[in-house]
């Protein structure tokens, strides 16, 4: 039995996140939590004809413990969105409070729950899940994941429209680091198949991949920020995580999680001097098996982005942990 729980449900993430997981046939209870309009959310989704069965909370039926208890993956897009003009770090004032609170009630009432963070900035918003999991001494790296899959979804879509290759899926792109700007580095030179793109069109193709979330800011003009696509992201992330957990072999995707709490992981941090990066996960029955090292082999002007990279996410990361580690009257 398999209960999925996703925190901000009714939110624009959270309703299509929802109907797709409320698809899938490796849930069994899918379970909706929301400050607002999550009886609505689950009386609508219950309707559809699948297997899992559906149930909404909001703070006074119990909330979030009601909701979190015994759950088995955790997905968590609560928080405001970007408007144009505004950087994901400048979510940080409302988000951080809205993550800490909901990973203090998973730590208490479903500690051993997967847990996947949408919430932005993600490069902050894991290292305090992480830091407050710590803190009630239920932290298990293997099962902490910031959800970048979205810079890969896109990775693959603008490769594939410059490469010419009619299924972007049949292609895999590497894209590692943070969920930021400039902390987003994608390999194109570790693309498979491999694929060959123009000089003239290289930089260009990583000021996409690293700045595609504020061409949907733009575009939304005001009301919000990547809804279809992240919910398709996570819903991708999930089920492969959910797959794996079920046995399934060889299933691998980048997430940012703490590195040295993972196999294969200590070695990465090292070299990048970051705990906190995303790097290709190797999924097993335990969650994060392996961090696979795809560092080796980069081109100069990867490694130039790395190192760019590396140095935006040390603020985060900082920012993160202090916020998490706070005194509470300062909280
Ligand atoms: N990781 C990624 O790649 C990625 C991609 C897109 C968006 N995001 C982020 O996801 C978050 C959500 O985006 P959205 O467009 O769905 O926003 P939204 O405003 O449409 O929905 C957020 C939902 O969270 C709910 N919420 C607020 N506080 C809560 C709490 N304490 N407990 C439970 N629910 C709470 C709100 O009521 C709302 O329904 C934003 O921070 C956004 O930046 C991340
Ligand atoms: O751009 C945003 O603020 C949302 C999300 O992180 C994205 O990449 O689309």
């Amino acid at each position: 039995m398999v209960k999925a729980v996703v925190a901000g449900a009714a939110g624009g993430i959270g309703q299509p996140l929802s109907l797709l997981l409320k698809l899938s046939p490796l849930v069994d209870e899918l379970v909706l939590y929301d400050v607002v309009n999550t009886p609505g959310v689950a009386a609508d989704l219950s309707h559809i004809s699948s297997n899992a069965k559906v149930g909404g909370y909001l703070p006074p039926d119990g909330g979030a413990k009601t909701a979190f208890k015994d759950a088995d993956v955790i997905v968590i897009p609560a928080g405001i969105p970007r408007k144009p003009g505004m950087t994901r770090d400048d979510l940080f004032n409302i988000n951080a409070g809205i993550v800490r609170g909901l990973i203090e009630v998973a730590a208490e009432v479903a500690p051993k729950a997967f847990i996947l963070v949408i919430s932005n900035p993600v490069n902050s918003t894991v290292p305090i899940s992480a830091e407050v999991l710590k803190a009630k001494n239920v932290f298990n790296p293997q099962r902490l994941f910031g959800v970048t899959t979205l810079d890969i979804v896109r990775a693959e879509t603008f490769v594939a429209e410059i490469a010419g290759k009619s299924n972007p899926q049949e292609l895999t792109v590497p894209v590692i680091g943070g969920h930021s700007g400039e902390t987003i580095v994608p390999l194109f030179s570790q693309v498979t198949p491999k694929v060959t793109i123009p000089d003239e069109k290289y930089d260009a193709l990583v000021h996409r991949v690293q700045f595609g979330g504020d061409e949907v800011v733009k575009a939304k003009d005001g009301l919000g920020s990547a809804t279809l696509s992240m919910a398709y992201a996570g819903y991708r992330f999930t089920e492969k995580l959910l797959k794996a957990l079920k046995g399934a072999k060889g299933l691998v995707e980048p997430s940012y999680v703490y590195l040295p709490g993972i196999p294969g992981g200590k070695e990465i941090a090292e070299k990048v001097g970051v705990e906190f990066f995303s790097v290709p996960i190797e999924l097993g029955p335990n969650g994060a098996e392996k961090a696979v090292d795809i560092l080796g082999d980069l081109t100069a002007k990867e490694k130039t982005l790395l190192e760019a990279a590396i140095k935006g996410l040390k603020g985060n990361i900082e920012k993160g942990v202090t916020f998490a580690n706070q005194p509470p009257q300062q909280k």
